[in-house]
């Protein structure tokens, strides 16, 4: 679906909480925020569920934007939530992918429906940033974590594993980012110690955080490219991420185990 923002609309302030809003999609919706949580009550004459609660823990990001259809008025929010879900034909839970749509047609100007929708996507991205700390598991101590905005440079070695790295970039991860609002800059490596000497020289203000797709072999070049730099002290400090694009991912892994 084609996306457009406009600058006045992103800029549009937050309502305070408690937040009600109503949907006029093909059934009525009633949504109501609170500082954790998002509830839906569809006003809907077909049987089925009507209420919904969302955890504001799960919810990644909440965009607003116009319709593919130039004639329609109407602009949408979507948010995207990943709660923990058990997972099918098996006994273990993961987090699984959950987004809930919303259209705004409150006027007959497609501007101000948009400037409404932004306001509700600010209102539930304000309140998801405020529980993310629960989210990602954070107690009192312990390393300060990335905030957004998080300016990120992927590094994926596309022939990791068996070739499926970028793929797999492409097919899980891209989708995340956009949804969560987070800048980035995708390096495929081009050859050995690419992304070694690329880190040795990267202004490292730019980024904030350093995240590798890939197996152990490349997180080792971009720890070695980091020690390398008269800066090391400081470039060491630098968050990095990584995420399993190899064919042993022992140290994903090992990683993803210690912090369950
Ligand atoms: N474009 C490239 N062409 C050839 N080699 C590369 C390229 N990019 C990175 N490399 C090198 O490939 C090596 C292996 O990569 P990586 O560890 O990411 O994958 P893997 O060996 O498939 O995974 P695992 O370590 O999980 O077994 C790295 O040490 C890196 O130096």
């Amino acid at each position: 679906m084609e996306q457009l923002e406009s600058p006045a609309a992103r800029s549009a302030p937050a309502p305070s909480l408690p937040f009600r809003f109503q949907s006029l999609g093909r059934d009525c919706e009633l949504g109501n925020l609170t500082e954790s949580a998002l509830t839906i009550k569809r006003i809907s004459s077909s049987p089925g569920r009507t209420k919904v609660v969302f955890d504001l823990t799960d919810c990644v990001g909440c965009r607003a934007y116009r319709g593919p259809d130039s004639s329609d008025v109407g602009a949408y929010f979507t948010a995207y939530f990943y709660p923990f879900k058990r997972r099918w034909m098996s006994a273990g839970v993961a987090r699984q992918r959950v987004e809930q749509c919303f259209r705004v047609a409150l006027v007959q100007d497609p501007l101000a429906n948009l400037q409404e929708a932004e306001r509700w996507a600010h209102a539930i991205r304000d309140a998801s940033a405020v529980q993310a700390p629960r989210r990602d598991g954070e107690c009192g101590s312990g390393p300060p974590k990335v905030r957004p905005p998080c300016r990120v440079m992927i590094l994926v070695n596309p022939h990791s594993g068996r070739g499926q790295a970028l793929q797999l970039f492409t097919g899980h991860i891209q989708g995340m980012l956009t949804e969560a609002a987070v800048p980035y800059t995708l390096v495929l490596t081009e050859h050995k110690n690419h992304a070694r000497e690329l880190v040795r020289k990267a202004d490292l203000t730019k980024w904030d955080a350093l995240v590798i797709m890939s197996g152990d072999g490349l997180l080792f070049e971009v720890i070695n490219g980091l020690m390398e730099r008269e800066d090391w002290q400081e470039a060491i400090q630098t968050p990095l991420g990584i995420l399993p694009g190899g064919s042993g991912n022992a140290l994903a892994a090992s990683i993803h185990h210690y912090s369950q």
